[in-house]
């Protein structure tokens, strides 16, 4: 889903504010009075009424990945997110953890119309059109009880083996079709496997550019179609990839002092990369729903492929991989700004050679035009 709050945010939600139900007309308040009062109200209402425009038109919020109908925008730098028990003691967890400023700042719970949400930095807040990529870490996004579960007590899901079907309906076995449903841990794998994420360990959900349009299901199983991807969401500004590039360093460095880190299995998560052209770049950890303490018989590194049974969750393969495809696409960058440049200077030095010539042509001429002038004298 994709939801521009800007829009859906927009002057017509504006409800009157306390600077204009100050003015309250009084009984027996003259025509004249009641007038200039309504004039006044009204320049109020329309200020106030920009005001909020201009000030909510610096967060342009979008959702770029997870479920629809999750979020609502709300005041002050803020989104909420549709509460779940796991993700808040996540990210009560990680407020007093290394990784807190990796996380959008987490403000506790509130109650709308009956739902409970979780109240988070907007990450897009002050972001003049930004620019979004969404990428989901790990080398699984089920988690292992949902592989028990369908050994156990298997759920078919109808939407989910239509979801199959619309990408490859070859995927999906006899039997598959005739039930016409496939369990969550099926189609989640199967989302794993045709995706970079059993083999590097990440894949891309989402990217959004400065003008709104979005790119979903990407097929990229190869290093090199990532780092082709990475090079046309940046395009290919060395000083955001360069900035990104640190970010990830320093969330490696963060993540190996982190508590948290060491004591849980991180499933689902993705990094929120967010840019825009005034060079504000930055990475974030989000969505912890599916995050939750490893056993205490488990040591998790992180590092290591799954297997049933070890919890491993794959974390820090992926972030090397997107670190050095980042790297990557830096090399790239920079060659091809060294091209450009090349071919920049190589015509610099073309025209400049062109006005010689015609300097001295032309100079040439006038030497003759003198000569022909002192002799004619
Ligand atoms: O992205 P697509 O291919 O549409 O599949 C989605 C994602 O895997 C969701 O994971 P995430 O939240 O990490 O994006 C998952 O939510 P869970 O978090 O519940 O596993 C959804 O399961 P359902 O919510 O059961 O439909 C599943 O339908
Ligand atoms: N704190 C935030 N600030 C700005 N955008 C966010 C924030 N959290 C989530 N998003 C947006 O919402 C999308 C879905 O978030 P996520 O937490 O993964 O939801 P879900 O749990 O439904 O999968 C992200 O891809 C991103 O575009």
């Amino acid at each position: 889903m994709l939801m521009h709050s800007s829009v859906s945010s927009s002057a017509s939600s504006f409800n009157c504010s306390s600077a204009e139900s100050d003015e309250v007309f009084s009984e027996g308040e003259d025509t004249a009075s009641k007038r200039s009062t309504m004039r006044r109200c009204r320049s109020w209402r329309t200020f106030l009424t920009m005001m909020q425009w201009s000030v909510r038109r610096q967060s342009s919020w979008v959702q770029l990945a997870g479920h629809q109908g999750n979020f609502q925008l709300s005041e002050g730098g803020e989104v909420l997110k549709r509460f779940s028990e796991v993700e808040a003691v996540c990210l009560q967890a990680l407020m007093a953890d290394p990784l807190r400023p990796f996380v959008p700042q987490y403000h506790g719970s509130v109650n709308r119309g009956g739902n409970s949400y979780i109240r988070l930095e907007d990450l897009l807040s002050g972001l003049k059109n930004p620019v979004i990529m969404d990428c989901k870490m790990g080398v699984r996004t089920y988690q292992e009880e949902e592989l028990t579960k369908s050994h156990t007590k298997p759920t078919l899901r109808t939407d989910m083996y239509q979801k199959m079907v619309k990408v490859d309906p070859t995927a999906l076995t006899v039997e598959e079709h005739e039930q016409r449903g496939v369990t969550k841990w099926r189609y989640l794998q199967w989302r794993d496997n045709t995706s970079s994420t059993s083999t590097l360990g990440f894949r891309i959900e989402g990217i959004m550019m400065e003008n709104g349009s979005v790119q979903r299901d990407f097929k990229m199983l190869t290093p090199a179609k990532v780092t082709e991807a990475l090079l046309s969401f940046t395009k290919s500004h060395l000083h955001i990839l360069k900035a990104y590039h640190s970010r990830l360093q320093a969330l490696d460095e963060a993540l190996k002092e982190s508590p948290f880190f060491k004591a849980h299995e991180v499933i689902g998560s993705s990094l929120l990369f967010v840019h825009d052209w005034t060079s504000k770049a930055s990475i974030w950890m989000i969505d912890f729903g599916k995050t939750t303490p490893s056993p205490s018989t488990v040591q998790l590194s992180h590092d290591v492929p799954w297997a049933e049974g070890n919890r491993e969750d794959g974390y820090l393969i992926g972030l090397a991989a997107l670190t050095s495809l980042v790297g990557q696409a830096i090399s790239q960058a920079a060659c091809r700004q060294e091209e450009k440049h090349g071919e920049e200077t190589d015509s610099v030095t073309h025209t400049l050679q062109e006005q010689e010539h015609t300097q001295t042509k032309s100079q040439g001429g006038q030497g003759e035009a003198a000569q022909n002038e002192g002799t004619s004298d």
